[in-house]
């Protein structure tokens, strides 16, 4: 059991013409393994810098990250990611899109067949594995990049706003498939996204931050994403509990943006 841990981390940009943004101060959270956590707060809060250190994309200035007793120092297929899009290869087929990975590790073709048609099974594309991405709407493709994901098969999945950019109903979908792969997979996913509602969906736990410096402002422990598995996400939103919150943490990002904004405008 690989539990991921966030130990004390900041990061401070220095910039160019002197001067530094402090984008993390102090952060600190261990997830369990097969915890789903979803990152809210307003803009410049620090959600991608910190996502880009679990990543390894960055080195924090000061803290460190570990999985179970490993420390990160770098990118890792452990550690995948998925962006909101444009990170999938266009011109492959589905079918190679999600087989990269395990191209890459050399798997044998037999075997790297068998979880390529069983991922793409997972998240319903098996009809499309010769077409090539852009032949793909956007829902699909995101489809195809969570499959690529799983197919490295790491142990936590880190999404940036992978919803963001799909119309309201093939959103909605999505938010059931992602419910339904962090059950099936037991997989650690953190989830970035600027929509309370899918934040309230798709986190068994939330955290709301706050910006400069960017650090950990409220944290919840919720039974929504339970409720989701396998469930029209719609009648989970009808739970008065649900409303409850959706407005308390609405107000409360509502407030630090105020604050940007009057701090932006002196
Ligand atoms: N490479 C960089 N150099 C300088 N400053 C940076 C760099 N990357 C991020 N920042 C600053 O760090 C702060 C946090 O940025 P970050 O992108 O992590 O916020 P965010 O919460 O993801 O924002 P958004 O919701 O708008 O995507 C911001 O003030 C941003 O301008």
């Amino acid at each position: 059991m690989s539990n991921l841990v966030i130990d004390d981390v900041s990061m401070r940009f220095d910039l160019p013409g002197g001067g530094a943004v402090q984008a993390l101060k102090n952060v600190s959270l261990t997830l369990k393994q097969g915890e789903l956590m979803s990152v809210l707060g307003p803009s410049g809060c620090g959600k991608t810098t910190l996502l880009n250190i679990l990543a390894g994309f960055l080195a924090p200035t000061e803290g460190k990250i570990k999985l179970g007793d490993k420390r990160v120092t770098g990118p890792s297929p452990e550690r995948g990611m998925v962006f909101q899009q444009g990170a999938l290869f266009e011109w492959m087929s589905v079918r190679d899109n999600v087989g990269f990975g395990p191209s890459m590790k050399g798997m044998a073709q037999k075997q790297k067949r068998e979880i390529v048609d069983h991922l793409l099974d997972v998240v319903g594309l098996s009809q499309f594995k010769e077409k090539a991405v852009y032949e793909l709407s956007g829902g699909m493709q995101q489809r195809v990049a969570l499959a690529r994901c799983l197919a490295n098969e790491p142990e936590v999945i880190l999404m940036d706003e992978p919803l963001g950019a799909l119309d309201a109903l093939t959103r909605e979908k999505m938010q059931g498939l992602v419910l339904k792969l962090w059950k099936e997979t037991g997989k650690t996913v953190i989830l970035i996204t600027h929509s309370v509602e899918e934040a309230l969906l798709l986190g068994e736990r939330l955290i709301v931050m706050a910006p400069r410096p960017g650090r950990i402002h409220r944290e919840y422990n919720l039974p929504f994403a339970d409720m989701g598995v396998g469930r029209d996400l719609r009648e989970v939103k009808k739970h008065e509990d649900f409303g409850k919150r959706r407005e308390e943490i609405l107000s409360m990002i509502w407030e630090m943006e105020e604050e940007i904004m009057g701090g932006a405008e002196q």
